[in-house]
């Protein structure tokens, strides 16, 4: 007897996803891996898994990957001190070789590896292949509170997206090929440009035209005033939240980047808990989803 109810379970869990499954089919996925996401083994796995089996049921999973604690463990390791301005890691020339080292190489490769190991095939590409993305300076207002002047903080090599090139994603998408990607742009000039994932997740998305982003973080999701998850927000009430102070920090950035996409065509983004096994297969899969979903309108 309770041999069949567990069946029984197992087979309502399966059949839940069916649904989704049919609306996403094709359709293009963009998920950003966060470097804190990254520091436990069975997450790494669990991530891993869950775009092994996104592609295999026919979706077009595109994983964007940080690495901000990896980078700063080796640059203390060399002994080079580090510094964020607005949640941008001011970047020389020495600090770009250890980001584009540890981006392009050490963290990409683990991935690639990993998705490797579970099955499915994937292909790791900084920015800088196939002219995937061309980056520009940013420059960095900072404005001090005590006076009204503006101090103009040089960030060196950080830079924003100035345009992306799809082509190797394309023909990438057209195959079994999982594509994995490292947050570094080519500027003009030709040198590398460290670029926060968020930021390339979110344009990638919309140059995609692609039907959700996913940003794994380390929170629940987005929480109001009292703590509580908020399960459903549209643009305006992004504003809101940001304007009364309730989305603060590290979140700003990736608000922005979430409605800048929204704003740019992409269906839904999904702000979740990357500390959770399986969150994005629970997210995309299951009727509850888990974290906070972002639309343009109520639906
Ligand atoms: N309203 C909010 N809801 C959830 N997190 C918030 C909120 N406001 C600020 N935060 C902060 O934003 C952090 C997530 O941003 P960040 O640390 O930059 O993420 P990541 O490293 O995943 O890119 C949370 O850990 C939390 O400290
Ligand atoms: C300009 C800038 O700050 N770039 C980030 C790039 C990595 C990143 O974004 O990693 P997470 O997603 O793990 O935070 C950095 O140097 O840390």
């Amino acid at each position: 007897m309770m041999q069949q109810r567990t069946a029984h379970q197992i087979a309502d869990v399966l059949i839940e996803a069916l649904p989704y499954i049919q609306r996403f089919k094709g359709k293009t996925i963009v998920v950003k891996f966060g470097g804190n996401a990254m520091i436990d083994e069975a997450l790494k796995h669990s991530f891993a898994r869950d775009i092994v089996l996104m592609k295999l049921v026919g979706l077009n999973p595109i994983v964007v990957h940080g690495g901000g604690p990896q980078i700063g463990q080796l640059l203390e390791k060399l002994n080079i001190k580090t510094r964020f301005v607005d949640g941008m890691r001011v970047t020389d020339s020495e600090t770009m070789d250890v980001v584009e080292m540890v981006l392009g190489g050490l963290v990409n490769k683990e991935i690639v590896s990993l998705i490797n190991r579970h099955g499915g095939k994937a292909i790791g590409l900084t920015g800088k292949d196939g002219d995937l993305i061309r980056a520009k300076k940013i420059t960095q207002k900072k404005y001090a509170t005590d006076t009204l002047d503006s101090e103009i903080i040089d960030l060196g090599y950080v830079g924003e997206v100035s345009s992306i090139d799809p082509s190797a994603l394309d023909m990438l998408g057209h195959s079994d090929f999982i594509p994995v990607i490292a947050p570094i742009g080519a500027g003009e000039d030709g040198r590398s440009y460290n670029i926060n994932a968020d930021l390339v997740a979110g344009k990638l998305a919309e140059v995609l035209k692609a039907e959700k982003l996913i940003l794994l973080t380390n929170t629940v999701g987005i929480l109001d005033k009292q703590g509580e998850l908020l399960t459903g927000l549209t643009l305006k009430d992004i504003d809101d939240l940001i304007e009364d102070g309730t989305i603060s920090g590290g979140m700003i950035p990736k608000t922005r980047c979430a409605t800048d996409a929204l704003k740019g065509g992409v269906n839904s983004v999904h702000i979740i808990d990357g500390r959770v096994e399986h969150a994005v297969l629970l997210e995309l899969f299951t009727d509850q989803g888990v974290g906070t979903l972002l639309l343009s309108r109520p639906r």
